[in-house]
């Protein structure tokens, strides 16, 4: 059974440990300065912790401080060489990580869906581990990109829930404005995008060629569809992406300038 203590259980953290939880097959160790964070986890979690020493037990560490703070929480650790340790904060520097520890260090851009098992993530080359394989295996699916590429992968996979959010809540509203039960709308909102995500990632077929699918001739799709191609709804989408890549970017600026 292999050992992973995650450090920092908010947001990130925290649906880290719960998907681990819902796995099975891991001790998970939970660790926090924040008491209320690790009564937050301590259902799922072997245990919890406000001692960050804890982690020199674990085989894989999960560093989920806010990049603000990791320098400070890596000048405490104490990790030996046979020990992995993931990074996931935005815009921190793989190198830079690996420069204040003896752990093999793999950096990663995951996503809140880790709490339900569906995370999509990124993983740089350098540091992947079966291991680290394993466990991003385990809580959904991941692309391993050169580290050039994280700030998108920020922007299009752990920003990109939000969006995602944002887009259910329109069409939510859309079918409360028409009438629906807000509750039935969320239902089937949400579930519409789960069930065409889903359909993307199992389908041979192509976006284009799935949107001609449901559009039957002369049918109500085509209708909606017309809209959104005259619109500027893709654009959009793009610049919120290219916002938050600019910030991970500004971010690692930081950390490179330090
Ligand atoms: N939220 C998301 O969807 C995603 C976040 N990330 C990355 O995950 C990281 C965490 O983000 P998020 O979970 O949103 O942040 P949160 O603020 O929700 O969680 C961070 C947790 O770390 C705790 N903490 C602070 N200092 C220490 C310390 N020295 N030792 C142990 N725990 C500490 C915080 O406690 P306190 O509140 O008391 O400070 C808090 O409970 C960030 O680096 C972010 O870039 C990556 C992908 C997606
Ligand atoms: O907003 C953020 O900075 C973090 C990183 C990706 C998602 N949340």
């Amino acid at each position: 059974m292999k050992h992973v203590s995650v450090i920092g259980c908010g947001n990130m953290g925290g649906a880290f440990v719960r998907g681990l939880a819902k796995a099975g097959g891991y001790r998970v160790t939970a660790i926090d300065l924040d008491p209320d964070a690790l009564e937050g986890v301590a259902d799922a979690a072997d245990e919890t912790t406000t001692d960050s020493a804890a982690a020199r037990d674990a085989d894989v560490v999960v560093l989920a401080v806010k990049p603000s703070v990791a320098a400070a929480v890596l000048d405490d650790l104490d990790l030996r060489a046979d020990q992995t340790l993931i990074t996931l904060a935005a815009g921190v520097p793989r190198e830079f990580v690996a420069a204040q520890t003896d752990a093999n260090v793999v950096r990663i851009m995951p996503n809140l869906a880790a709490e339900t098992r569906d995370m999509a993530a990124a993983a740089t080359q350098e540091g992947i581990t079966d291991e680290v394989r394993a466990i991003l295996d385990d809580l959904g699916e991941f692309v391993v990109v050169d580290e050039s590429k994280m700030d998108t992968a920020t922007a299009v996979n752990g920003s990109g829930p939000a969006f995602a959010f944002y887009l259910i809540e329109a069409m939510k509203d859309a079918g409360v404005d028409a009438g629906l039960d807000a509750e039935q709308a969320e239902t089937l909102a949400a579930q519409t995008f789960k069930g065409a995500a889903e359909t993307v990632l199992q389908d041979e077929r192509s976006v284009d060629e799935l949107i001609d699918a449901v559009c039957s001739p002369k049918g109500t799709t085509i209708e909606g569809m017309d809209v959104l191609w005259d619109s500027d709804a893709d654009e959009a989408v793009r610049a919120a992406v290219k916002a938050a890549e600019r910030r991970s970017r500004e971010l690692a600026e930081e950390f490179e300038n330090e």
